[in-house]
């Protein structure tokens, strides 16, 4: 653990190296994240975690119980979003036999399965209503009765609960009690998204070319640069799951030991960064003087396509009104339609603009974040 004075003495900083070795990368930004778990797990205080889907807030939980004094109780993980409304109450307290039917024998529930360690309720921003003052009470009192038991349960659990919702505009809607969110808001750790952190990039993929072709058996023995470019220019709206994913993509296409570029062009044209970010790695790379390499200079039109698909992405494909693409983008919604015309941009699964077969929204859809099943929310 890291003083809470400074830096890490050399000693300190090898044990805090062992104990978030799971967790790569460098970043400023993801140091910060991980000064923050170190100065608040100690304390056995409820913590939020807020991310976008894949940054790693399972990881950070993970590492938050394992740098606590909990490290050796149970870590027990339930996600609110993947269990349906009827069997959540009963997956979290518990119940007795013949609470309700289908109740055939009796249950614990999560908080007790907790009990002395820590309990990650993940998609917390997905708690219905009716289970919020039940789940306040628990934390408060640390208490709470099985369904269909009068009998009052004690129990010792630390909470860690994450989101990549707004909860505060949740609270603003009345979609989230108050109470509970300033409950849960005690000690909130925000994981920037990967294109924020374009300095993890290199490191994950080289983690990750390396635990791949282990398992798969084959050799990488050389990721290129070009790759390398089109992973720091790319915008991962899947962060470093989609990030994992491709990786694992391009190893399996991988039949020379080269690690070959696994972003199709539909990927690029909805995910990329602004394509900057794509010459600034090469301007970083170019001698002074020297051009980028023309194969990171997109033209304009390229530019122009990319731009529209992604405000289309955004507005469901809406051109006009208030909330189409043509406000968004500043120009008459007849103009656009023209332009998209010129790109060959079209709204169907044959649209030419990129050379796919996929259309764009299925091209998103495959980034995002995978359907959870019931079997996600799972017991360490
Ligand atoms: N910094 C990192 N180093 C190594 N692996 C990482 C890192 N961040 C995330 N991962 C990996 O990426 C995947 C997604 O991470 P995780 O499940 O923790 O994200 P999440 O934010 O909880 O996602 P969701 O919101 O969809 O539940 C996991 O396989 C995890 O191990």
């Amino acid at each position: 653990m890291g003083s809470s004075t400074g830096k890490p003495q050399p000693r300190q900083q090898e044990e805090r190296d062992q104990e978030f070795a799971q967790i790569v990368g460098t970043s400023a930004a993801l140091e910060s994240v991980l000064a923050e778990v170190e100065r608040v797990a100690p304390t056995g205080s409820t913590v939020l975690i807020l991310g976008e889907t894949g940054t790693g807030k399972e990881l950070i939980a993970r590492a938050i119980h394992n740098v606590s004094t909990r490290c050796g109780c149970p870590f027990v993980k339930l996600n609110c979003a993947a269990i349906p409304f009827d069997l959540l109450e009963s997956e979290l307290f518990g119940h007795e036999r013949g609470a309700f039917t289908g109740a055939v024998a009796h249950r614990v529930g999560r908080f007790e399965m907790a009990d002395t360690g820590t309990l990650f309720l993940d998609e917390i921003g997905d708690l219905p209503l009716a289970l919020q003052p039940k789940l306040l009470r628990v934390i408060q009192e640390q208490e709470f009765e099985r369904l269909g038991s009068g009998r009052t349960h004690r129990i010792n659990v630390r909470l860690v609960a994450a989101t990549h919702r707004d909860l505060s505009q949740m609270v603003a809607r009345n979609e989230f009690r108050s109470d509970l969110y300033y409950r849960l808001n005690v000690f909130p750790i925000s994981i920037p998204p990967l294109r924020q952190r374009r300095d993890d990039i290199r490191e994950l993929v080289m983690h990750f070319v390396d635990v791949f072709s282990r398992r798969m058996g084959k050799r990488i023995e050389e990721v290129p640069q070009s790759t390398l470019n089109a992973f720091a220019a790319y915008d991962w709206p899947g962060n470093v799951r989609e990030l994992q994913n491709l990786v694992e993509r391009a190893v399996i296409r991988s039949d020379d030991g080269v690690l070959p570029n696994p972003l199709s062009p539909a990927e690029v044209a909805m995910g990329s960064a602004p394509k900057l970010g794509a010459i600034e790695v090469s301007r970083r790379r170019t001698k002074p003087g020297a051009l980028p390499d023309r194969a990171y200079l997109d033209s304009l039109e390229d530019i122009q396509r990319q731009h529209i698909l992604r405000v289309l992405d955004r507005t469901g494909w809406l051109i006009s009104g208030p909330n189409g693409a043509g406000a968004i983008l500043n120009i008459h919604p007849n103009t656009l339609r023209s332009l998209m015309d010129r790109l060959g941009i079209r709204n169907n699964t044959s649209h030419s603009s990129l050379n796919s077969a996929q259309s764009p929204c299925h091209a998103r859809s495959g980034n995002a974040k995978r359907t959870r099943s019931e079997s996600d929310a799972c017991t360490e």
